[in-house]
């Protein structure tokens, strides 16, 4: 049994009076690294800044040629985003295609930059399959008419040559479990509201297709004169990092498929973003924002529009988004549900925006596999109970329990039943570290380089610059600590994040599932750490039952504050699942509630009732430093 230093405390503490469920900590608690030492305040100073600090082992002096003060100048700027690359180099199927763009550049190779980069700074070059072995008896479910069946290789899919000779370029060697089931739907036509969790290949699962009936499709049509562009796949994110994410994704998938994929997001230069996509565009990968503004300029038309996918979907269709995204799919010209193919993907469906995604879909197949809403069991999950006072000296606790052959570090993690395996991809592992509002992130950064910990930081008052320059710094391991807000919560594939810290929780345990899930991707393990107090009792139950779910130990005050607290607390949460059952990874089609809409594809908009739960997500997002970076 795995027993968290929390319950030691409690335990101890067992004469406490029934009614205080937390356990009682002093606030004079001294972490075994300061035991010793000088206060922080005399804490040595590094020489020449933050950037100058020690690295952990795994990374080698050559590697630190940047950080967040002193990056090399070749990460200024955007890497492999759009920059006018494409143009056909020799494809399949383009050179058919009418549309009279400049095709004589040559296509820059999408896969060269990532082996490098990562062969030089990593030395554990695992990257070359899935742990499929983690996914076997994961159940699904699917619902709708007519389900097409899953297939078990790439090969059973006729999705054209060149595709698949990306496929290989990427080494993916079979399907994930949701892309052996949604591509197969999503090739025979059919709209898809898709549901799979963290890290499981999602983001293949909707561009496979789109890639492929893009080659096989009539060629795009283009308006001699005119400058507008009708991209024939729109993929929208919530985020500038996720688009850009997507887009380095479908480059890759399309590489020399003649297949060109551009991508549009605030905070960069749209003069730029406006040139790539004059040099034509098929799949245009957006953030809504800087789409709206790119169909207001009539730059681009959505009449040719063949697919649209909505990644992180219930994201998309949350109160903050909903509007906009109504605005693009349903007020402009693109054509209606039943004429487009419309996929929409996400780790988490709760009921009410499934309610609300149908608005968009025709006749569509609900795919779940895992169970909706869950977190994968490849990430181990602890939680601690740990007072606002004390979260600084807690985590630094963890950092230095993972650096490399240190004594507290085994100490520490030998309280928890974490494997060797774990053990040793932390010490030269990447730790993301969530916290609630950009201020807390500056100011966490700045300490944590202050003591030795290089780190950088992603919010939505940083410049897109500076937010791509951290990014690059974090996955190259120069700065191997991000101190995030929720901005960095959805989507981000970084290899090698094999620690998410949750410093501060957030209200909605969704955002948390999002947010563990950056670890424990593709089939490898991952560890998720949460500082829990009074501030997090909202989160208490959704948060113990998760646990349980993916079969973690759950530490027996949190039981008790989720059976204090079954509904969670009045201080703003947004738990939507609240009251119901538990992660029904089930269709909203088959739930009673729901039935006016049964059967999909035509529904009207939403009922009420089930939506108005989710009336605290201002609250929840208050704060947290979210409205400026979603464009
Ligand atoms: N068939 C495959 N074989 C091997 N690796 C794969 C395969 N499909 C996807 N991957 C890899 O798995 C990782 C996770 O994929 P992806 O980012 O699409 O996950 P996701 O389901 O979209 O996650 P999230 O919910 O966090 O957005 C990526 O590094 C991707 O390259």
């Amino acid at each position: 049994m795995r027993s968290s230093w929390a319950d030691a405390v409690a335990n101890a503490e067992s004469s406490a009076a029934a009614a205080d469920t937390a356990p009682r900590r002093t606030n004079s608690y001294v972490p075994p690294h300061l035991r010793n030492r000088p206060q922080a305040s005399e804490a040595p100073v590094v020489a020449n800044g933050p950037s100058a600090a020690r690295l952990p082992s795994a990374f080698p002096p050559q590697a630190s040629t940047g950080s967040r003060w002193s990056a090399p100048s070749r990460d200024i700027g955007r890497s492999g985003a759009g920059g006018g690359r494409g143009g056909g180099g020799g494809g399949g199927g383009w050179n058919t295609r009418g549309g009279g763009w400049d095709r004589r550049e040559q296509e820059a190779n999408p896969f060269v930059n990532e082996e490098e980069t990562h062969e030089a700074v990593f030395d554990d070059q695992e990257n070359t399959g899935i742990n499929f072995d983690a996914y076997e008896d994961i159940p699904v479910e699917t619902s709708g008419d007519n389900v097409p069946p899953p297939v078990n290789t790439f090969a059973e899919i006729d999705l054209g040559e060149g595709l698949n000779q990306n496929i290989r370029r990427c080494k993916y060697v079979k399907p994930t479990p949701v892309q052996r089931y949604a591509i197969p739907i999503s090739v025979a036509g059919r709209d898809l509201m898709a549901c799979a969790q963290t890290g499981s290949g999602k983001t293949a699962a909707f561009c496979f297709p789109i890639i492929s009936g893009i080659m096989r499709g009539p060629p795009s049509q283009r308006q001699r004169g005119s400058r507008t562009v009708y991209p024939m796949a729109l993929i929208l994110s919530p985020t500038r990092e996720l688009s850009i994410q997507i887009h380095e994704e479908a480059r890759k998938f399309s590489y020399q498929t003649g297949v060109k994929v551009v991508v549009a997001y605030g905070g960069a230069p749209i003069n730029q973003q406006l040139r790539d996509l004059e040099r034509g565009v098929d799949i245009l990968v957006a953030t809504p924002g800087r789409l709206v503004d790119l169909l207001e300029r009539a730059r681009v038309s959505l009449q040719n529009i063949r697919y649209l996918a909505l990644d992180e979907a219930d994201r998309m269709l949350d109160m903050g988004f909903e509007p906009q995204i109504r605005r693009i799919v349903e007020q402009m010209d693109m054509p209606p549900p039943g004429q487009r193919q419309t996929m929409l993907f996400s780790a988490t469906f709760p009921k009410e925006i499934q309610r609300l995604a149908s608005d968009f879909l025709y006749n569509y197949i609900f795919l779940a596999v895992g169970r909706v809403g869950s977190s994968t069991d490849l990430i181990v999950q602890r939680v601690e109970f740990v007072p606002d006072s004390d979260k600084r000296s807690y985590l630094m606790d963890l950092l230095h329990g993972q650096r490399a052959n240190e004594t507290p570090g085994k100490e520490f993690y030998s309280l928890i039943r974490i494997t060797d395996r774990i053990v040793s991809s932390l010490q030269q592992a990447l730790t993301l570290v969530f916290v609630e509002t950009k201020k807390g992130a500056d100011s966490l950064e700045h300490w944590l380089c202050m003591n030795g910990f290089p780190a950088t930081t992603i919010h939505g008052d940083r410049s897109q610059q500076e937010r791509e320059q951290a990014l690059r710094s974090f996955k190259s391991g120069v700065t191997p600590i991000l101190v995030a807000t929720d901005v960095a919560a959805r989507g981000l594939d970084i290899p090698h994040v094999a620690h998410v810290i949750n410093f501060d929780l957030p209200n909605d345990i969704d955002d948390y599932v999002h947010r563990i899930g950056r670890t424990g991707r593709a089939g490898k393990t991952g560890l998720a750490t949460a500082f829990f107090n009074e501030s997090s009792i909202s989160l208490a139950k959704s948060l113990s039952e998760l646990m349980q779910e993916a079969n973690q130990e759950v530490p027996q005050w949190l039981s008790r504050y989720a059976v204090a607290r079954p509904y969670g607390g009045s201080g703003g949460g947004r738990n939507r699942r609240g009251g119901g059952p538990r992660f029904g990874g089930r269709d909203f089609r088959r739930d009673s509630n729901f039935s006016r809409g049964a059967g999909g594809g035509d529904h009207g908009g939403y009922g009420g009732g089930g939506y108005g739960s989710s009336s605290g997500q201002g609250g929840g997002y208050s704060g947290a430093g979210f409205s400026s970076a979603w464009d």
